[in-house]
């Protein structure tokens, strides 16, 4: 085996090589990854090189030959697969690699993160759901060290910016959300998705699954006319006013 494919082939289930491909499928059966959008990258944890899927290929068909490995240094390819580019949303993942400390980035065009997009401004709010407490405040204990995850009692804010043409135009404005929402775990991006981010797959995986369910709930409330932020008893008044 050449030392380029070596970084792809594994009998592990859980090197990041199979887990994108693992994940993409599951994606594109929650309708997350459909019609070659959306993608995941995930950092080797082993040796901190970026796993990243090809551009404009069914996500859900990739297989570990079809991905590009990129060294965390200089940002060159390690392994690059001849037949294709890479995913237009590298740039996007390389600065939440950078300037996030992420572990994995997840990519989706969830419609449910596409309709809130519509119906909030500048940010996603929701406030007092259960589901919350999945999501981390950005805080850590200063005992423990462990990441501080939101209270049933907080509300989850999470940055919408406009969408562009191109991916890469989406880099200005990501680089200012990480300095306007510091504690934030994802962006999304209007009329396009969402990307999610967390220090392993794993916890980007349950950010990312979190977000969606509390975005799915906020278009519900809102059809209701219950205001997804608004405080806890007060969604008697908003239903009694219908
Ligand atoms: C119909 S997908 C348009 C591009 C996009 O938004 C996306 O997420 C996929 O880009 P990639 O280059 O990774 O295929
Ligand atoms: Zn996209």
């Amino acid at each position: 085996m050449s030392s380029e494919d070596a970084l792809i082939h594994s009998d592990d289930p859980r090197h990041p090589a199979n887990l994108i491909c693992t994940l993409c499928k599951q994606f594109f059966y929650n309708n997350w990854c459909t019609g070659t959008g959306g993608g995941i990258s995930i950092k080797d944890p082993k040796t901190s090189h970026y796993y990243l899927a090809p551009s404009g290929v069914q996500k859900e068909q990739m297989t570990p030959d079809d991905l590009f490995v990129m060294d965390a240094q200089s940002l060159g390819y390690l392994r690059a697969p001849k037949s294709y580019k890479p995913s237009a949303c590298t740039p996007l993942f390389v600065a939440c690699y950078q300037k996030k400390d992420a572990g994995a980035i997840i990519h989706t065009h969830s419609q449910n993160a596409v309709v809130c997009s519509l119906i909030f401004g500048d940010e996603f709010r929701i406030a007092n759901i259960e589901q919350i407490k999945a999501i981390p405040s950005g805080k850590v204990d200063p005992v423990t060290k462990k990441p501080i995850a939101l209270s049933f009692f907080d509300t989850l804010r999470i940055p919408i910016i406009e969408n562009m043409a191109h991916e890469d135009e989406l880099i200005d404005d990501l680089h200012k959300t990480f300095i306007d929402y510091p504690d934030t775990c994802a962006v999304i991006v209007r009329r396009h998705g969402i990307f999610v981010w967390g220090p392993t797959i794993d916890k980007a995986k349950i950010f990312n699954e979190a977000i969606d369910y509390l975005m799915e709930l906020a278009i519900k409330m809102h059809k209701l006319g219950i205001p997804p932020d608004c405080g806890i008893g007060e969604e008697k008044k908003h239903l009694a006013g219908q």
